[in-house]
């Protein structure tokens, strides 16, 4: 089976619908331990502490350019020390397999700066 961070999101549109609530907590287990449901599940939020400002800045441009690409865009928070990351699919205001994607994607771009 293609890992989620291998996949490309799909383009939102309104007619796509939410995942159910045991495919959520399926994919869930395919991200990182992190990851946690916000929004009666209807939103994926991650928050990733550093110990300084430039770090967090970093990571803000990369995930920015990774939206871009994948067309698929995060809310992000940014303050010295932390980044917080909340995903969902705006569209439908719920998730469906590309929020899961992109939070596989953004793992694999934390986990290098943390590697
Ligand atoms: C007009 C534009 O294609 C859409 O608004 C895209 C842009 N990026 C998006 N990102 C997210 N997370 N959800 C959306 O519904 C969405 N829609």
């Amino acid at each position: 089976m293609e890992n989620l961070n291998e996949k490309k999101c799909i383009p939102c549109s309104g007619d796509i619908p939410p995942l159910d609530i045991v495919l959520k907590r399926k994919l869930k287990t395919q991200i990182d331990g992190e990851w946690e449901f916000t929004h009666n599940e209807t939103r994926l939020y991650r928050s990733t502490k550093f110990k300084d400002f430039a770090t967090p800045l970093a990571l803000a441009a990369a995930i920015g350019a990774l939206a871009e690409e994948q067309w698929h865009h995060p809310e992000l928070t940014i303050g010295f020390g932390h980044i917080d990351i909340e995903i969902w699919t705006h569209k439908i205001d719920d998730l469906v397999e590309s929020d899961f994607i992109f939070a596989a994607k953004v793992d694999q771009i934390i986990s290098k700066v943390l590697s």
